[in-house]
């Protein structure tokens, strides 16, 4: 809002502004490198006078497919995918700012995935791309993010846009998001025995605004929603590279599918089963006892975002522009109406019926949710995305003595 304060100065000599004369303008740049696209998050946060705290004020945000693990075998490929992004940046950010504009980009389960090697490889050459930049580059600003922190940060995000971190009431919302390559859950645990009963990698103490949070957080490797269909067909961590099959699939189904720079072939159970039941059986072999299913929340209501979203929205359970309230049950009953019909739907992926029976699976079996545990599903608070992108930021804001 550049042109907003220079409005100003054209009618009022620099030191009478009346409303901007202290008011000071500065950015953050936070790329997500996530296991199916590439995102930056350009962050306006605006102080209005130096003794509170500053507002954020606005988000500029874009995004790019594949992501970076698609590019293991090229790292230069990969950083050029960056560094499109981040001329947007260069646009969106004033000229005078950039020297103080820090810019930093963490990766999360795609590149955890990958070999050291490769995964470093990428992380050094997006990191020239960086230093080539005119923005301030943070030492580690270019990095693989540990999954506790991965659902921290969102959780401070979401409870943060929702005003749950601010003032006495303090209402905090657990948090769900589930990626392509892993899914976390968090909360802030009431129960004296859910601090008792957890594994201790499962509770971190936080510092963010003043404040320390013991969170429950925990982030499942391979169980993203793109992970767990190759685990469904049983293509994870093998070098086989036959045609997997699924009674999750369309009957007459056989194509190819690239993840995580491999490709795989897959198809239905040309003569075996196909439908709801069979697949909630093979889903549930890849959830069932792998989690650790916290008693306290079975009760409580959550807020879902990422591929929760996009499924329910997909399949109109909710308005994709709006989001909405769920129940876990609504899940199943719509994995159960594509799956029992899977011509009807064919226009849409041809995996729809697995990743439904998944979330199914994931929510009930996984975390042990009741069927009538409210999910509420959001993309966006207040024109934000309810991202770990936006925590990160502030923590980094505040590490760098920037703010907060
Ligand atoms: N700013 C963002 C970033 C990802 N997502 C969603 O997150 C899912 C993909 O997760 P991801 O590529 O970040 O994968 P992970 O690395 O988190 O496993 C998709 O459903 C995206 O639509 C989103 O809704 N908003
Ligand atoms: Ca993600």
């Amino acid at each position: 809002h550049s042109n907003r304060e220079m409005w100003f100065q054209d009618l009022f000599p620099p030191n009478t502004c009346p409303i901007n004369a202290k008011t000071k303008t500065f950015y953050g740049i936070m790329f997500d490198a996530g296991s199916t696209g590439t995102r930056i998050h350009i962050y306006t946060f605006v102080q209005k006078s130096p003794e509170i705290l500053p507002e954020l004020e606005g988000e500029i945000f874009e995004s790019v497919k594949p992501g970076l693990s698609a590019y293991a075998d090229q790292p230069e490929k990969g950083a050029e995918s960056v560094k499109r992004l981040l001329d947007m940046a260069i646009d969106a950010v004033p000229p005078h700012l950039w020297k103080k504009t820090p810019v930093v980009l963490k990766a999360t389960a795609g590149l955890r995935l990958l070999s050291e090697e490769k995964a470093q490889a990428l992380l050094s050459e997006v990191k020239e791309v960086f230093e080539e930049s005119p923005f301030l580059v943070p030492e580690d600003s270019v990095s693989i993010m540990d999954g506790s922190y991965e659902g921290i940060l969102a959780w401070i995000t979401v409870n943060f846009l929702t005003g749950q971190l601010s003032g006495q009431n303090q209402h905090t919302v657990g948090t769900l998001d589930l990626g392509g390559a892993s899914t976390q859950i968090t909360f802030l645990p009431r129960f004296e025995e859910t601090l008792k009963e957890s594994p201790t990698d499962f509770l971190t103490s936080f510092e963010m605004f003043n404040s320390t949070y013991k969170l429950y957080t925990h982030s499942y490797l391979g169980f993203g929603l793109k992970a767990a269909r190759l685990a469904t067909l049983g293509a994870l961590n093998t070098e086989d590279r036959q045609m997997f099959r699924s009674s999750c699939l369309p009957k007459q189904l056989e194509a190819e599918w690239h993840f995580g720079g491999v490709k795989y072939r897959y198809g239905g159970n040309k003569e075996g089963e196909t439908g709801f039941k069979p697949c909630y059986l093979e889903v549930l072999k890849v959830v069932k006892g792998k989690l650790h299913q916290p008693d306290e929340i079975r009760g409580s209501s959550f807020y879902a975002f990422s591929y929760y979203y996009d499924r329910a929205a997909d399949t109109n359970l909710i308005d994709y522009e709006q989001g909405g309230v769920l129940e876990v049950r609504d899940f199943e009953r719509k994995a159960k109406e594509v799956c029992d019909n899977m011509e009807r739907f064919s226009s849409a992926s041809p995996f729809l019926c697995m990743d439904l029976t998944y979330i199914t699976a994931l929510l009930k079996e996984g975390f042990g949710f009741r069927d009538n545990t409210l999910l509420q599903l959001t993309k966006k608070v207040n024109n934000i995305e309810t991202s770990w992108t936006l925590g990160a930021t502030f923590h980094l804001l505040q590490s760098l003595g920037i703010t907060y």
